[in-house]
């Protein structure tokens, strides 16, 4: 996709365009300096800490007229692509531009907001089309993402959007939204008890994991993981494949996350096993019907050593971030040199696609029927999609829900014998059940599992670091015994 660039400092844009479906950059310019204050303070703005220097715009639609033409109640909704630009100049005034990431945004735009949407606000321009009306998160306003629902039930392209649906989907209309109140990655919407409809906020081109392996496990049979019901996407341009910008799936009501699971058992002191077998058993299924479904490959020694190699760099960009990190380099080393050492001695594994970012809060468990559901395969939003949808060995999930255990126990009492005890039970169940259906237990391939269960804690190290530092000593007390383990 072509992009034009927006000035950071409001200008006149001139005269408001024609009210149609694709806009151009005429309204944006004077969004540039409401973005700029309102981005950063997003939980999934990805450039934390460093100052947006500029916007360049991706792509532009009104999805319903926004400028001068828009009536006086009736709200404006503009659905844009925007890159965020980082920069700054350095002491002898020379620019330095940094990787600039891509947001997804829609926003609202009223003459008068309604008390209840304020706290969406991004303010109100102080120049061009927009001058004196207020632009908002439109997720917030059921008007709006009723609107994008409608959408939904009718595929077909609206200017760069292309909605569509799976063979046979019926939606029904006038679903009552509301705005998923989380800490989230990205921006959800529920209709009804019906459906949750998930925005991708940091976008890159091509397909995204989040809807590619859930239509893939759909088509496989597998039952668990809500099946794509509808999806939009940017359309592929010639400079550009299609971008995925949004799934809807069917909500589970009745369901509670693992997280909130463990977390209670571990209140009353009840034995979680069961269900951490169930997990196993599902994880298991998931991956069993992905290794059909889409393709696998084989990593010989160099893959190996790669594996091994990308983790010890994440470990050293951790480390020059989280200064706290930095006495367990050593220690931490010494679990990726062991999965170099494995190449080296002409081991292979098997590699197909997973989770990718596999922990507690990502499966939900029936009320009714105790069984579990896998949601989020967007991998780590943090990583290039590209990497994202590599295959991988299965163990890199496993660690992910090992390391989820050790995180509900810290969270229950740092350090206590039995809450480590708990952990570990329930650990083992998890790898048991994942054994029921595979007939190979994890825990066998013990290196690739320290392997990829430090490459989560330093993850998560930098994660906490970044998003909640009041957890960073839960990732840190697992590194600091990762470290001291033995080969
Ligand atoms: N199909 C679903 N049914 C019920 N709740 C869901 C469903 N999908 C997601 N959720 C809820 O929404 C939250 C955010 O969804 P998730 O896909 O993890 O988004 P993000 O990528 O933004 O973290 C989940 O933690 C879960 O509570
Ligand atoms: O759910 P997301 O895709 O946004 O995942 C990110 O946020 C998670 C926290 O919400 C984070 O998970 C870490 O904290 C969990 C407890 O809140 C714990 O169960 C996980 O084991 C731990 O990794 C996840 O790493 C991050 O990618």
């Amino acid at each position: 996709m072509s992009e034009r660039s927006l000035p950071l400092t409001a200008t006149d844009a001139g005269s408001s365009p024609a009210p149609g479906r694709h806009t151009g950059s005429a309204l944006l310019p004077s969004l540039a300096p409401l973005l700029a204050e309102w981005l950063p303070r997003q939980r999934w703005f990805a450039g934390k800490g460093r100052p947006i220097s500029g916007f360049a715009l991706v792509s532009g639609t009104e999805l319903l007229p926004c400028g001068a033409g828009g009536t006086g109640a009736a709200p404006g909704l503009l659905h844009l692509l925007v890159r965020a630009r980082h920069g700054h100049t350095g002491e002898h005034g020379q620019r330095a531009e940094h990787a600039a990431d891509c947001y997804q945004l829609l926003l609202g735009v009223r003459s008068v907001l309604p008390p209840e949407l304020a706290p969406a606000s991004l303010g109100s321009p102080a120049s061009g089309p927009l001058r004196d009306r207020t632009v908002y998160d439109a997720l917030h306003d059921p008007k709006l993402t009723g609107l994008l629902l409608e959408r939904l039930r009718s595929p077909g392209r609206l200017g760069p959007l292309r909605f569509a649906s799976a063979p046979g989907a019926a939606i029904p209309s006038g679903l009552r939204p509301r705005a998923l109140d989380a800490e989230q990655s990205n921006s959800s919407v529920i209709y009804g008890t019906e459906y949750i409809l998930k925005l991708f906020r940091r976008v890159d081109p091509g397909l995204n994991p989040d809807l590619e392996l859930p239509l893939a496990l759909a088509r496989g049979g597998c039952a668990r993981v809500p099946a794509p019901t509808a999806w939009f996407e940017a359309a592929p341009t010639p400079q550009s494949p299609a971008l995925t910008l949004g799934v809807l799936q069917p909500y589970l009501p009745d369901s509670g996350d693992g997280w909130q699971l463990a977390l209670h058992a571990l209140a009353g002191r009840q034995d979680f096993t069961a269900s951490a077998r169930a997990l196993g058993r599902a994880t298991a299924e998931v991956h069993a019907t992905l290794a059909d479904a889409l393709p696998t490959t084989l990593l010989r020694g160099p893959e190996l050593e790669r594996l091994a190699g990308d983790m010890a760099d994440r470990l050293e960009a951790a480390a020059r971030a989280v200064p706290a990190l930095r006495p367990y380099r050593t220690g931490l080393r010494n679990a990726f040199a062991a999965v170099a050492e494995l190449a080296r001695l002409g081991h292979t594994r098997r590699a197909q696609r997973v989770h990718g970012d596999l922990h507690l809060g990502q499966a939900l468990c029936g009320s009714g029927d105790g069984l579990w559901s896998l949601i989020d395969f967007e991998g780590e939003p943090a990583r290039p999609l590209s990497e994202r949808r590599r295959p991988q060995p299965v163990v890199r999930d496993v660690a992910g829900i090992l390391r989820s255990f050790d995180y509900a126990a810290s969270q229950q009492g740092t350090g206590e014998r039995w809450t480590r005890d708990w952990a570990a039970a329930n650990r083992a169940a998890y790898c048991a059940g994942y054994a029921d259906v595979t007939g190979s237990d994890p825990r066998d391939d013990a290196r690739l599992l320290r392997a990829f269960e430090t490459d989560k804690a330093v993850y998560e190290v930098l994660y906490e670091a970044r998003h909640r530092p009041a957890w960073l000593p839960i990732p840190l007390s697992a590194v600091r015994r990762l470290a001291a383990a033995d080969g």
